[in-house]
């Protein structure tokens, strides 16, 4: 089986006696969509904010392409490959979309040179970013600046800046809170495309989009993985059905 892109091995976090993670351990493949389900405060998103770096975990591991990067800072991490989005918003809001992904561009580039030349002007920058605008569909409001779209555009701009950082694995806390039924829909297309290129952690409440996008699943409980499998193995298993599902199958 070809090596995990993103491997946590027995990571432990403690919030006084509440013990948030405990003896976390799981795989983010290539290619895959990794699920990440389970009840409020479950430890999700203190998992999540442990693999970008916002919060530093008391022991285990995190590596990304073989690398650890449980001691690096977040930006080192995104520097990396490491594509987090949503919940805590990159963006800048008063620049236009094709701004922040030319940023999000020269960023990934890492040639400070580039600072000393106007952004905007810069052609080579200017066509890379309006690709992975195009790719996330956004093209068309590359002008407007990121403040001005939508709840579901945002979401996409934040894909296009991941993108522009080549992501290695993309990070995705709760993509469809906040989305209606229509933008979840077009949302769910958009993941199971975007999976080519880089695979997806996903921590998500709608299980109508997780049964249709995951590979596998794995059930957060109380800081512990109950179990992993998938979309049918995790219908199926009775423990996750009585600590969680039974309500979503
Ligand atoms: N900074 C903190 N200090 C103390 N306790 C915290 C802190 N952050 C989270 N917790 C606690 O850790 C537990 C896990 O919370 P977390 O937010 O990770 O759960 P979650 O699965 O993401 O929940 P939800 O689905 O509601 O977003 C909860 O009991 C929460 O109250």
């Amino acid at each position: 089986m070809a090596e995990p892109v993103l491997e946590i091995r027995d990571l432990h976090k403690r919030f006084g006696a509440l013990k948030a993670t405990d003896g976390v351990s799981l795989d983010l493949r290539p290619g895959e969509i990794h699920a990440l389900i389970g009840p409020n405060g479950a430890g999700k998103s203190t998992l999540i904010h442990q693999i970008c770096g916002t919060l530093r975990q008391d022991s285990g591991a995190i590596r990304l392409a073989g690398q650890e990067i449980g001691a690096l800072s977040v930006a080192e991490r995104a520097r990396l490959g490491l594509g987090r989005t949503f919940q805590i918003s990159s963006l800048i809001g008063a620049f236009s979309a094709l701004r922040n992904v030319m940023l999000a561009v020269q960023a990934g580039a890492g040639s400070s040179f580039r600072f000393f030349r106007p952004v905007m002007r810069d052609r080579g920058l200017r066509d890379q970013a309006m690709a992975r605008l195009e790719r996330v569909g956004l093209a068309a409001r590359a002008h407007v600046p990121a403040s001005d779209l939508s709840h579901g555009e945002k979401r996409q701009l934040e894909i296009a800046i991941a993108l522009a950082l080549d992501a290695k694995a993309f990070l995705l806390d709760e993509p469809m809170a906040g989305m209606g039924p229509e933008g979840s829909k077009v949302l769910t297309g958009f993941l199971d495309s975007l999976r080519h290129e880089a695979p997806i952690l996903l921590v998500e409440h709608d299980m109508d989009a997780v049964f249709a996008l995951a590979d596998r699943i794995s059930v957060l409980v109380y800081g512990r993985v109950i179990a992993t499998g998938t979309v049918e193995e995790i219908r199926r298993d009775p423990t996750v059905r009585t600590a969680y599902l039974g309500d979503h199958v």
